[in-house]
């Protein structure tokens, strides 16, 4: 499917953010260990997360993907060894959530995923677990999937490197409860990513169990989770998602009027609420209700480039670059290196894209460099890559005549997304 979008004027949209992508994850798999029926309300229903449930189950669980709600039969952390291999496809959360609780099966289990996905690293994960004593392997290229899983939740002192991806940590905190002793998981260097981390501890404190988090004098952080605190069931709503809500605020960002989106928590661990700090820093303004957020663009306001860091929030960058390529002066962000090995090499793919619709970027390993430029219309290939779609069909309603070829891949995590944006702007996209 390929989809061409035609210019649109201000926006006056309201809409209700999809369901969060990181929680739905985990709270399908802590409900999965959990000992008991958890009913998790209001999930989101995409790839992704089908991904996980169908994992679960050839884990042994027993799961019931209702449309308001999914039950999951927990088995209190006893998880069955697939007769076959599991195939996650372009999932990475579930990979790399999946791969340390994959150690609580009564046997081997084997994780692969698509071809992209069999390039992503996990090097780092396995090298720790193995270190504990489990055994994974890399059955096709070192430090990647498939792999194979056998042995039991470590336990214990174990160190771990988050620089590349906050999943390791997160696959370690979920699994810990269930490892026979406390597990200290220390960490090596700063993690990228790191709100995901409190997003992991958020929803584990939420199914009973128990994280500290440990600032020690060496400034080294510690995670310690108990084993006597082990995850009991319950009915767990699901709070919208930032990263998906993000192509609406960008939408008033460029065109201008107001998008108010709903279901957001200000209060969320989610570390993509920073785009609403980072678009007022921009030129918009921002209010916040108890359950959403509005972001109004004055068009007589241009827009001005911002120096940010943006480490902790990698599913936002796209977005940000979008409105950041039709400001008056330069954006330059860093601390994105770990955008490389997502679904795409997103720095590469921001570059490319903003270049052939007239852009003027410079990158380098861990930073983009956007200058302002006019903007015409091309055609982007999002290569797979669900946030280059949304986020070039974005800046394609400020253009116009920006064409999404592959564009059936936002159903990775946002499979509504040209519903909605047909129903905010009608003319905005022509098929
Ligand atoms: O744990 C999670 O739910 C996620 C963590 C982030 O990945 P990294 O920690 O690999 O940056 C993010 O990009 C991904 O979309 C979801
Ligand atoms: C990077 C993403 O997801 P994952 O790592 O789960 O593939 C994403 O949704 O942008």
């Amino acid at each position: 499917m390929q989809i061409t979008i035609g210019a649109c004027g201000p926006v006056h949209l309201s809409c209700i953010a999809p369901p969060s992508k990181s929680f739905t994850h985990r709270a399908l798999i802590i409900a999965a260990l959990a000992n008991g029926e958890s009913e998790i309300i209001g999930q989101l229903d995409a790839d992704d997360t089908r991904m996980t449930a169908r994992a679960l189950m050839q884990l042994g669980i027993r799961l019931e993907w209702g449309k308001e709600s999914i039950k999951v039969q927990g088995k209190g952390g006893v998880l069955t060894s697939p007769a076959e291999e599991i195939n996650i496809q372009d999932s990475g959360t579930s990979m790399r959530l999946l791969t340390a609780v994959s150690l609580l099966a009564d046997g081997p289990v084997t994780l692969t995923g698509s071809a992209r996905m069999q390039e992503r690293p996990l090097g780092p994960l396995i090298d720790t677990l193995n270190t504990a004593g489990a055994k994974i392997s890399s059955l096709n290229h070192p430090g990647c999937p498939p792999i194979r899983i056998e042995g039991s939740i470590p336990g214990g002192d174990i160190s771990i490197d988050g620089s590349i991806s906050s999943q390791f940590i997160s696959s370690l905190l979920i699994a810990a409860p269930y490892a026979n002793q406390e597990t200290r998981i220390h960490l090596i260097g700063e993690p990228v990513s790191l709100p995901y981390i409190l997003m992991t501890i958020d929803s584990m404190h939420a199914f009973g169990a128990k994280v500290v988090v440990d600032e020690n004098p060496s400034r080294e952080t510690v995670f310690i989770v108990s084993p006597d605190y082990q995850y009991k069931p319950r009915t767990y709503h699901i709070e919208g998602d930032f990263s998906s809500a993000s192509y609406w605020f960008a939408l008033a960002a460029l065109c201008g009027g107001t998008a108010t989106v709903s279901d957001l928590n200000p209060f969320s661990t989610q570390g993509d609420r920073r785009l609403v700090d980072i678009l007022e820093k921009m030129g918009c303004s921002c209010s916040k209700e108890k359950n959403s957020i509005t972001i109004t663009r004055d068009m007589d306001t241009p827009l001005t480039g911002i120096e940010v860091n943006m480490a902790d929030c990698p599913d936002i960058v796209q977005t940000v670059c979008m409105v950041a390529a039709t400001a008056i002066t330069t954006t330059r962000i860093i601390g994105v290196h770990h955008l490389r090995i997502k679904e795409s090499d997103r720095i590469a793919a921001i570059a490319n894209g903003l270049r052939s619709l007239g852009g003027i970027i410079e990158t380098d390993e861990d930073a983009i460099t956007i200058h302002p430029a006019p903007l015409h219309g091309g055609v982007i290939h999002p290569h797979n890559d669900h946030r280059t779609a949304m986020s070039f069909a974005i800046l394609g309603c400020f253009i116009g005549g920006v064409t999404i070829l592959d564009a059936g891949c936002v159903t990775k995590s946002y499979p509504g997304f040209w519903e909605e944006l047909r129903r905010i702007w009608q003319n905005a996209v022509l098929c």
